[in-house]
């Protein structure tokens, strides 16, 4: 911290945990994101792509935010609807303050009028967060800041967009501001406390995600099976790792002693029916092999390190509706 006789340190630490809701697709991860300043929750424009809590963290010398970007809460239709809007709720009975985002390009609806209901009964401050607003006239912005600020008692009511940045400072100064005093909570020089492993897998999830039919995003899970070393066999082991996606497992050869040169990650897409198979795969499994490039550039950015991607495709029957698989994939 900045301690000279100008600039006075700030008068008080805050700290605490924040957590954005919202309807599918209004924005949160990619606010999350914004904030955080670093990709750390993958983002898509199809609905309900966010299951996992995972954190951000924004420090500054007057406060941390610890950010817990959470799924959409919503009428639950099956096992993992169930379970996800369970997460949900235990994480906001838990935060500081929350964050009800509703995006300002479309009209507010049943599915925020729930989520404004759940909050009522809930201790912690509410910022009503009006996303996405490059998207829209300012008409329209200014209209949604008015409906939003009938839908409940807010703390509150913000624009901002995650894209252009506007605004994004400004929340968070009002958000750390309600936060209670105390020491920052996790060591200051990270962005999350994700494993590199469910960083990958939701990385793999997301360029799987790209494109997809609507039915489909909610049948895929990814699982990291195995991250390794490769050690440097003196034969050029570089050559286009992302080629080497194949439906089954490929070969990987090459751990005589020497330099370590990749990371070899063996990685699992799973998917409720053989009948997605295809729509995966795609013809002569070119689909998979653009879903390996794209995720390997990702994680390539992620690790700071080249890596090599050998994407396996399997089919768990149902997966959403049984609760031992639900397991097996860390739901
Ligand atoms: N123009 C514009 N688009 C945005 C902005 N923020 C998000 N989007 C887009 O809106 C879509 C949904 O964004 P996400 O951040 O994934 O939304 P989410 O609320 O996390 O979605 P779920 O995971 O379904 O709960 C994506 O296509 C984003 O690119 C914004 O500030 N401006």
């Amino acid at each position: 911290m900045v301690n000279d006789d100008d600039a006075a340190p700030p008068a008080v630490h805050r700290s605490g945990f924040v957590a954005f809701v919202g309807r599918p697709n209004a924005g949160k991860s990619t606010l999350t994101n914004a904030l955080v300043g670093s990709k750390i929750v993958i983002t898509s424009d199809k609905p309900q792509t966010t299951r996992r809590a995972v954190r951000g963290l924004l420090s500054r010398p007057d406060g941390q935010l610890v950010l817990v970007d959470t799924p959409g809460l919503h009428r639950p239709r099956t096992l993992l609807g169930e379970r996800l809007n369970d997460v949900v709720r235990n994480t906001l009975a838990d935060v500081d303050v929350i964050g009800f985002c509703v995006p300002a390009d479309q009209k507010i609806g049943p599915g925020d009028r729930y989520i404004a209901e759940e909050l009522k009964q809930l201790r912690a401050p509410v910022v009503a967060i009006v996303t996405k607003t490059d998207a829209t006239s300012r008409q329209r912005v200014a209209e949604q800041l008015m409906a939003m600020s009938k839908l409940g008692e807010f703390a509150d009511v913000v624009p901002v967009s995650a894209v252009s940045g506007d605004q994004v400072g400004l929340l968070a100064d009002l958000i750390i501001a309600k936060l209670p005093e105390g020491p920052a909570l996790y060591p200051e020089d990270i962005a999350t406390d994700e494993s590199d492993e469910a960083r990958i897998a939701e990385l793999i999830r997301e360029a799987a995600l790209a494109d997809v039919r609507d039915e489909l995003p909610h049948s895929i899970a990814v699982t990291v099976e195995e991250m390794n070393e490769r050690v440097d066999t003196g034969d050029d082991p570089t050559d286009e790792p992302a080629r080497n996606t194949t439906e089954s497992t490929g070969k990987h050869t090459g751990r005589a002693a020497g330099k370590p040169a990749l990371l070899d990650i063996f990685a699992t897409i799973h998917l409720e029916r053989s009948s997605q198979k295809p729509i995966i795969l795609g013809r002569g499994g070119q689909r998979l092999r653009d879903i390996g490039t794209v995720a390997r550039g990702d994680i390539e950015a992620l690790l700071g390190r080249r890596v090599f991607l050998n994407l396996h495709v399997a089919v768990l029957a149902e997966w959403q509706r049984d609760p031992k698989k639900l397991d097996r994939l860390g739901f």
